[in-house]
């Protein structure tokens, strides 16, 4: 990778403290460093429960790390709250699973995708209600939805209001933690090539936190392991998947389903054989 990574986790670990008396914390990451550069478009995938969410929310300040370091563009913005942090929102942005919980359901989708225009050094009123009939374009969406509010809106299309607001100050890297696990098939697929479309026009990089490998193949020039809180391989996707190095990659990759019959016999197979090797 050339220049100063976008994002950079040196030794990073998150602990929870420990519940009722003398119980001892939990470690949920430990010692994870990775980077991703300018643009680039990086999968974490694991497990349920390996801990690919902490890792977003640690990167987004909402859970607290207890070691190491995240720098965004060469700066450490590890332990930054408050307005400090809000002020990182024109670069760092986020896309959850829950289109439903994620907008403010008593503001009109417009007022929505100001808010970002107007943090930090806000743009003249002209030029944000341009930005926002622009963005509503982008996501394939009519004018008049600026006026309408969450509630009026399919999820997928509140999925799309909801990626219109991450771009639209253009941030250098959006965190993308399961953005299409809650709609059906055919939106998660318009939801993805909306996502490769805006990354090939905006340039922003993605950290795409999931645990659908068919989606990293396609998605993702590189791909991050993650188990039980530990980076256990990393490289890029197409290898990953189709020669998992490590025992729980292959096991991931088998255990992944496949449309094709044989193929997903195939790779029960070599799930049982996996799993056999791993004791
Ligand atoms: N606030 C918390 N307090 C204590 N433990 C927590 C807290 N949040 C998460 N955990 C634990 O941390 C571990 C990792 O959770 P995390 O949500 O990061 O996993 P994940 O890989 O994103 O899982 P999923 O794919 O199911 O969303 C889990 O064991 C979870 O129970």
């Amino acid at each position: 990778m050339t220049g100063t990574p976008v994002l950079q986790l040196d030794g990073v670990a998150v602990r929870y403290p420990g519940r009722g008396f003398r119980k001892a914390p939990t470690t949920v990451i430990e010692d994870v460093s990775f980077e991703v550069g300018h643009a680039e478009t990086v999968a974490l995938v694991g497990e349920s429960g390996s801990g690919k969410t902490t890792i977003g929310k640690a990167v987004l300040g909402l859970t607290p790390v207890s070691a190491g370091r995240v720098l965004l563009d060469g700066r450490d913005i590890t332990h930054l709250t408050g307005r400090a942090r809000r002020l990182l929102s024109s670069d760092l942005q986020a896309i959850f699973q829950n289109p439903y919980g994620s907008l403010n359901p008593a503001l009109p989708v417009g007022r929505t995708l100001a808010e970002p225009l107007l943090t930090g050094s806000p743009l003249p009123r002209q030029e944000v209600h341009d930005r926002i009939a622009d963005l509503l374009r982008r996501v394939g969406l009519p004018e008049d939805a600026a006026d309408r509010f969450p509630a009026q809106f399919s999820g997928g299309q509140r999925q799309r209001i909801a990626i219109a607001r991450a771009v639209a100050r253009q941030p250098r890297i959006i965190i993308c933690d399961e953005p299409t696990s809650a709609l059906d098939v055919t939106t998660q697929a318009t939801a993805l090539e909306l996502l490769t479309e805006l990354h090939n026009t905006l340039g922003c990089a993605y950290l795409f936190i999931t645990h659908d490998l068919a989606v990293v193949k396609e998605f993702a020039a590189r791909t991050l392991v993650l188990q039980h809180g530990r980076i256990v391989e990393e490289g890029p996707s197409i290898g990953v998947c189709d020669r998992p190095q490590h025992a729980y990659t292959r096991r991931l990759v088998a255990a992944a389903p496949v449309p094709d019959p044989h193929l997903q016999r195939k790779r029960r197979q070599q799930r049982t054989e996996a799993e056999a090797t791993a004791g």
